[in-house]
């Protein structure tokens, strides 16, 4: 026998288990059992595709109580494990985000939707147990299985187990029932039989209890919408999903004719924290005639839709279907067709069944769902319908058809202004103008906005149109004022000296109080993607861009008579720089060189004190 220690994390989670963070303790047994449920379907499938020799004649999980010794059983003839399996699943909790967790529930004492988020799994059981014991003998291997055991402490114990049956057997010592601190008796018949009831019914492999079989089994996908209770369906996502959380919606598809196929699919509350982490688990699971085959199923729904969770039942793929066969198959691709056609439709039908619902869904998932507009390119108008963005309009964020319909008589375009943040983008030069004549702005700050308003040329017949590139002429019709005098000169000196940094110099018609600001040539790339091209490890040319003046400022017009009455004197380059440099702080950009500009700031200002 061999006596090791617990990884630190997972000693960390354990002793939040035997300190029972949980108020709802019942829910040990949900997690042995998926975790049975899970084992019985592998040794299913590698009998299935790696041509593994098993009886799978009786699958089945078994509980078994023993009221005067205090222990629970709960037994599957599934899978099982290997030592080195059981040292490195058991004793270790590599999985991403526990230290994250950790940390999380540290600060907060009651926070089931924490740990439900993580899946702790296997170490609920410490909350009822003061002891467990585990034997399991792995599928296909000869010879001894494994026995496990553990108080939940510092340490485990790993031995030999000589008679062990292929599967897995828990054993818990319970501790004693302690009704206040919602601990029951789980020796009691009736209590195993209502947290089964309620938690693992859908099961598709049978539990026993003595001769009873405890769950009906029935898959819930191919059962009608309105025979399902709600809380039938939660505690399926649960199952599938690990979130605590109910979910937002659920749809129900199914497909009868050439090809069938049934689908329940979820849309979760809330974004899980590694939503943009790549190398996060995604995908749905797959089955083909209630079989389970795998899970993760990337091909069943594009990245973008990669927070839906759920269930594809086809019934006319192989059994023996590999991921890479999955990849190229056609009907995958069509049942992934018509997937992303329903998820996006239900989002829409939410905007107006249940703005609150819909609100939640875009502020948790929104910034995933824009990158479709890269991705997908045939789906533009589905998304960009259900998309809303930030406004000027006001602080909650608009549809792109609301926008529409509150444009100005006259106006043709959508109009937006990207970057980082809300404020910055508001008090930005290039708003000065549009504000003023009561244009509405669209104000997009999440990265993934710079990309895709390049990709996406109109919405409704409406060109979206950035107020930072191109030129703009808000007053058509009306008489514009003329500035006074001419400004060719000066446009023509300045161009040439901040020819490095600019391509162009010229009047601008977007300002109403700020001297000077930057914009892009209607095709250029700007900046903000230029900073992240550059972050990516991809150098380009650096883009120069277009200074505008506003001819009516008094800095602008000054600069014109002294332009006008000394073109040599020495102090307009410098006046030039300054004029740039405080266009390009404006728009919250960044200098090239702060400490000349400061020194140059500081002469001038020493000049007039
Ligand atoms: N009855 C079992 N038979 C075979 N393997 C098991 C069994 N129970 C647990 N395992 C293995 O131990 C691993 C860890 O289990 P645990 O319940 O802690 O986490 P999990 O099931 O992976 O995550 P979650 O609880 O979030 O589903 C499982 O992934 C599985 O590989």
């Amino acid at each position: 026998m061999e006596t090791l220690e617990f990884q630190a994390e997972a000693r960390q989670l354990l002793q939040l288990m035997v300190h029972s963070i949980y108020s709802n303790k019942d829910i040990f047994l949900r997690e042995l059992i998926s975790n049975a449920s899970d084992a019985l379907d592998k040794l299913r499938l590698a009998k299935l595709q790696d041509g593994l020799e098993a009886d799978t004649s009786d699958l089945h999980i078994e509980i078994e109580v023993d009221a005067e010794a205090r222990t629970l059983i709960v037994r599957d003839n599934g899978i099982g494990m290997t030592r080195d399996e059981v040292v490195e699943l058991i004793g270790t909790i590599a999985k991403s985000g526990t230290a994250e967790l950790l940390g999380k529930l540290k600060e907060a004492k009651e926070s089931p939707e924490l740990i439900g988020q993580f899946g702790v799994g296997f170490y609920s059981t410490f909350m009822v147990a003061d002891k467990v014991t585990l034997v399991t003998h792995k599928a296909g291997t000869e010879g001894h299985g494994t026995r496990w055991e553990s108080a939940g402490e510092g340490t485990f114990t790993i031995d030999d187990a000589p008679d062990a049956p292929v599967g897995t057997t828990i054993t818990l010592h319970l501790r004693p029932k302690d009704e206040d601190d919602a601990l029951y008796d789980y020796t009691d018949e009736w209590k195993i039989k209502e947290i089964v009831k309620r938690y693992s019914d859908f099961i598709s492999f049978p539990i026993r209890k003595g001769d009873e079989t405890l769950n009906s089994m029935k898959a819930l996908w191919a059962r009608p919408r309105s025979e399902v209770t709600d809380e039938e369906y939660h505690q399926f996502y649960r199952h599938i999903s690990h979130d605590w959380t109910d979910p937002l919606e659920i749809i129900n598809m199914k497909a009868e004719g050439t090809f069938e196929y049934e689908a329940l699919l979820f849309i979760p509350a809330r974004a899980p924290h590694d939503l943009f982490q790549r190398d996060a688990r995604r995908g749905l699971q797959l089955y083909v005639k209630r079989v389970f085959i795998m899970d993760d199923s990337k091909e069943l729904i594009p990245d973008y839709l990669r927070f839906v969770k759920g269930v594809v039942d086809a019934a006319d793929l192989s059994l023996n279907i590999s991921r890479e066969i999955l990849q190229q198959d056609r009907h995958i691709q069509m049942i992934r067709r018509r997937l992303v056609k329903k998820v996006l439709s239900t989002i829409k039908d939410l905007m107006s069944s249940s703005p609150e619902k819909y609100a939640t869904f875009w502020r948790e998932f929104g910034r995933a769902v824009k990158e479709g507009l890269l991705a997908e390119p045939d789906n533009h108008k589905p998304i960009l319908e259900i998309a809303s963005f930030a406004t000027t309009h006001g602080s909650e964020p608009t549809t792109l058809a609301a926008y529409v319909e509150r444009m100005k008589e006259g106006q043709e375009e959508i109009y937006f202004l990207t970057g980082e943040s809300r404020s910055q983008v508001e008090n930005s030069p290039h708003m000065e103008a549009f504000q003023a004549e009561g244009y509405e702005v669209l104000i997009l700050t999440d990265p993934v906005d710079e990309v895709w308003v390049d990709v996406v040329p109109e919405f409704d017949g409406k060109k979206l149109r950035s107020i930072a590139r191109g030129t703009v002429d808000l007053k058509k019709d009306e008489e514009e004022k003329q500035p006074e005098g001419d400004f060719g000169p000066l446009l023509g000196f300045l161009t040439e000296k901040l020819d490095e940094r600019v391509k162009e110099v010229r009047l601008s018609h977007r300002l109403t109080t700020s001297a000077a600001c930057l914009v892009s040539d209607a095709d250029d790339i700007t900046p903000a993607l230029e900073k992240m091209y550059r972050a990516m490890g991809q150098e380009g040319p650096r883009v120069k861009r277009i200074l505008e003046l506003n001819p009516n400022h008094p800095l602008v017009a000054g600069l014109r008579s002294a332009h006008e009455r000394k073109a040599d004197d020495p102090a307009l380059p410098d006046t030039a720089e300054l004029l740039y440099g405080t266009a390009l702080l404006a728009e919250g950009g960044d200098l090239d060189d702060p400490a000349r500009f400061a020194k140059l700031l500081a002469d001038r200002l020493a000049q007039t004190v």
